[in-house]
Parts: structure tokens; C-alpha cells; sequence
């Protein structure tokens, strides 16, 4: 985005969401699947790819490392694998935008290639932590430097070889798993994550997939280097992250009746579901099915009254991303809600505790952020003008808040939307939503 470029939600009061849909692809699978598929020998194929500006980036940047890469068309692309050592270096820094997934996924899975390379990535994401990868992957031989506060740029030196090493994640975080595991299929011996609690599992579902065998044994995840991936096919389901906005839309606004199609359903994602039925959401889980190594369903929500709780700390990481959507639903439930143990979600795109406490404080709602979560007394909720800082997830959450407040809700800063939900303005319209975008200066 440009300094002078703002594009701008107006969402009208009131409403409620009706009809039957699928949001786009999930982008914790689209990344994996050019990654691996990248690696593999053969021709991958896969079809429900998200086209967000994220896996964009992440198949533009295994372009740039030499791999023919096709699409997406309609949602489909073709990848010719190079194997495991046939990355070629890039001509220039390889530019991630505002992925973290594909910068801490990068950092592990380039470490061991032998090649020079360098990791940027626009404001947000040169703000992030990424001594969390990059310290771990040192104790592994490999050679990544950050700058001095920790962050991006990333450079990656050649070294001769990687070596397997025995590690336990200082925090719940898919995105450091599956950097230190993409890296040990290049460690001589057997690498060991241990998690302090579940994470999103699409890197060892995926790497099974392709043949790879991932090694769980209650909290411990090991690979062993050396093997190869075997080029398969991937179906994406749609993201249950994105469809977040809707589970909360239509359980917030009476008259509501939505059916969303092919959600991954995953148990390491399904935080969302579970923490809006503690609240008193009528969701239903229909057609369960297996595609490809992962679990998906059909979603039917209705319309219901909510209540606040406390919410498990066990689902904390199993609902990270969908905090800023059920914020909405907190401040529209009777009483109080509170979220303990979530002070990841300060080192998101934005600070996201922080961010959603200003924008729901605009909206008149009684919020407390905590240095590790929030405590939401649920009330009616006012219009207002509010800031999502470039923050997609945020800017999708107040267009949802809309449907229940009392006046005009207008967002800042929206373009990154187009991140995780390209055409997310169109369905959230056809959907019910009185939402349009304008570009101001
Ligand atoms: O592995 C992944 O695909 C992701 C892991 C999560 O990050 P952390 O591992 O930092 O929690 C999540 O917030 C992000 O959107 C996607
Ligand atoms: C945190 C997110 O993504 P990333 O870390 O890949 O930027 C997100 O999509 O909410």
C-alpha cells in the first residue's frame, strides 16, 4: 500500500447473513502445499489454492528459487518439483509481504539448501519476532541473521550441513514447529520438537502425504533427514479462519441461517467452534468427510443468544487467529468474557489485544486488555470510525460487529484483507452484509 492510499469499509448497521457458501482456501495448507511440492519429485496438483496476497508470496518466492510453478487458475496449481537439492539461488531478496508463515517456514526449510538468501517483508512483518526461528535453527548449524532487534531482514548463509537437534518450543507456535521440522529433513539424524501444547499439524499431515514419515509420540514430533517427498495431490478445504467471520456474523444477528461448505475442521484449528458453543452458538457440523489427510465438514449456523465465559486456556492455540472475530462475539454476549493466556496475539500483524481494545472502546463497548488477553463486558455496541492497523483479521471483525451495532461502522487501513480473503467484500455482501470500500487519501 502506498502512504497516501487507505482503503476504507463502510459497513451499515443491522441485518442478518442467509445462504449457503465456501470461503477461499486455507492458508496454512496453501503455503505447505507449494512448499512441499516444491521439494517433491513430480508434479503436484492441487486445487482450492488460496489467491491472498500470503501463499502468493509464498509461490512467488519458490518461482524466484527456480521451481515452475503454474497458476493459480480458477483456484489451481501445477508445481514441477525440483527434489529435495534443486532450488537454484534467487537473483534478489526473496519478498514475503506480510506472511509470517512463509518467513518463519522459509527460514527453516532454506537453512540447509547451501544457497545465499535473503528474507524481507513489508512493515508489519519486519516488526515481527524472529529470533523464535532463527536461535533454534543456530543450534542446528545453520547460519540466519537478523538484525539486531530480532527481525527481518533475514540472511541466510550457506553451510555445509545441518545437525538434527532435541528442542523444546518455548511457545505453542505451528509457525516455529514446522520451521525447525521442514529443516530437519536437511539434519543429519533425527530432529525432535516438543510442543507445550497442540498447534495447527498440517506440516506432518502433508509431509505424510508425500511419503515423508513424521514420528509423534504424545507431545514429540521427530523427522528424520535425508528422505525424499513423492509428489501427490492436494485438495485445500476452505479456512476455517476465514469462515470465523461468518460463524460470528450469523450467530450474532437474529434471523441468520448460513450453511458454509468444505471447512477444514481439523481438531488443531477448531478453538473457534468450540469456544463459540461454550458461548451458546448453534453450530452444526454436517457431512464430516476425510479429504486428503484432513478432516472437513459442512457448517451450519443459526443465529443464537451468547454468553460470556472464561475462556480454556487449552483452546488458546487452537483458536489464535479467530480472537479478533470472537472478541465481536464477547462484546455482544450477556456478561463478561475473559481470554488469559493469549499474549501471542500482541506479536500478530498488530498487536491484536491491543488493537481490538481501541477499536471496540470506539464502539462503546467495556473492554480491559491484559498483558497476556481481554476482559469483555458484552453490551450494545454504538457506531464509530476504527483503525484494523493493516490488520486483515481485524478488519474483517469490525465489518462483522456491524450487524449488531447502532450505527454506520467505518474501518481504516483494509487493503490487507486481500492477505487470507480475497473477495471477502463480495460474499460478506451477498451474504447480507450492507458493506462497500472506498479508496481515500
Ligand atoms: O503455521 C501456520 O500456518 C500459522 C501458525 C500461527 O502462527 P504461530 O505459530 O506464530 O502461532 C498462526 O497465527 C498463523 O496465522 C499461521
Ligand atoms: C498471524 C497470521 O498470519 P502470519 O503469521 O502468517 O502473518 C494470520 O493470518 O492471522
Amino acid at each position: 500500500m502506498s502512504l497516501t492510499e487507505n482503503l476504507v469499509f463502510h459497513v451499515q448497521p443491522g441485518g442478518c447473513l442467509k445462504g449457503t457458501f465456501r470461503v477461499p482456501g486455507d492458508k496454512s495448507i496453501s503455503h505447505r502445499s507449494i512448499m512441499l511440492g516444491s521439494l517433491a519429485e513430480g508434479i503436484t496438483h492441487i486445487t482450492g489454492f488460496l489467491e491472498g496476497e500470503d501463499s502468493l508470496a509464498t509461490l512467488e518466492a519458490f518461482q524466484s528459487l527456480g521451481v515452475s510453478i503454474k497458476g493459480p487458475v480458477n483456484s489451481e496449481v501445477t508445481i514441477e518439483g525440483v527434489g529435495m537439492h534443486g532450488l537454484k539461488a534467487p537473483d534478489a531478496p526473496l519478498d514475503l509481504g506480510n506472511s509470517g508463515t512463509s518467513m518463519r517456514l522459509l527460514s527453516g526449510l532454506l537453512a540447509g539448501q547451501g544457497l545465499d538468501i535473503t528474507l524481507v517483508g513489508d512493515s508489519s512483518l519486519s516488526g515481527r519476532p524472529m529470533r523464535r526461528v532463527t536461535e533454534p535453527l543456530r543450534l542446528m548449524g545453520a547460519q540466519v541473521e537478523t538484525t539486531g532487534q530480532g527481525t527481518a531482514p533475514l540472511v541466510i548463509h550457506p553451510v555445509k550441513r545441518l545437525k538434527a537437534i532435541n528442542y523444546e518450543l518455548p511457545v505453542a507456535s505451528a509457525q516455529i514447529k514446522s520451521c525447525l521440522l521442514l529443516a530437519g529433513l536437511y539434519a543429519e539424524g533425527e530432529t525432535t520438537v516438543s510442543e507445550p501444547a497442540p498447534t495447527r499439524d498440517h506440516t506432518e499431515r502433508m509431509l505424510n502425504g508425500f511419503g515423508y514419515r513424521v514420528r509423534r509420540d504424545a507431545n514429540r514430533i521427530s523427522v528424520s533427514g535425508g528422505g525424499k517427498l513423492t509428489a501427490c495431490d492436494i485438495d485445500v478445504p476452505a479456512d476455517i479462519s476465514s469462515a470465523a467471520f461468518f460463524l460470528v456474523g450469523a450467530t450474532i444477528s437474529p434471523g441468520s441461517d448460513i450453511v458454509l461448505e468444505h471447512v477444514g475442521i481439523n481438531p488443531t484449528r477448531d478453538g473457534v467452534i468450540n469456544i463459540l458453543r461454550l458461548m451458546g452458538a448453534d453450530i452444526e457440523i454436517l457431512n464430516r468427510r476425510d479429504v486428503g489427510g484432513e478432516p472437513v465438514a459442512d457448517l451450519r449456523v443459526r443465529s443464537a443468544p451468547l454468553h460470556g465465559i472464561d475462556i480454556p486456556e487449552d483452546q488458546v492455540p487452537l483458536a489464535i487467529d479467530e480472537f479478533p472475530a470472537l472478541f465481536i462475539a464477547a462484546a455482544c454476549a450477556e456478561g463478561v468474557t475473559r481470554l488469559t493466556g493469549a499474549e501471542e496475539l500482541r506479536v500478530k500483524e498488530s498487536d491484536r489485544i491491543q488493537v481490538m481494545a481501541d477499536g471496540l472502546a470506539i464502539l462503546g463497548a467495556d473492554v480491559t486488555p491484559t498483558p497476556d488477553g481481554i476482559v469483555i463486558q458484552g453490551g450494545p455496541l454504538a457506531g464509530g470510525r476504527v483503525n484494523s492497523h493493516g490488520d486483515h483479521r481485524i478488519a474483517m471483525s469490525f465489518a462483522m460487529a456491524a450487524l449488531r451495532a447502532q450505527g454506520e461502522i467505518v474501518i481504516d487501513d483494509c487493503s490487507n484483507v486481500n492477505t487470507s480473503f480475497p473477495g471477502f467484500i463480495g460474499l460478506a455482501r451477498d451474504a447480507g452484509l450492507t458493506i462497500s470500500a472506498s479508496e481515500e487519501n
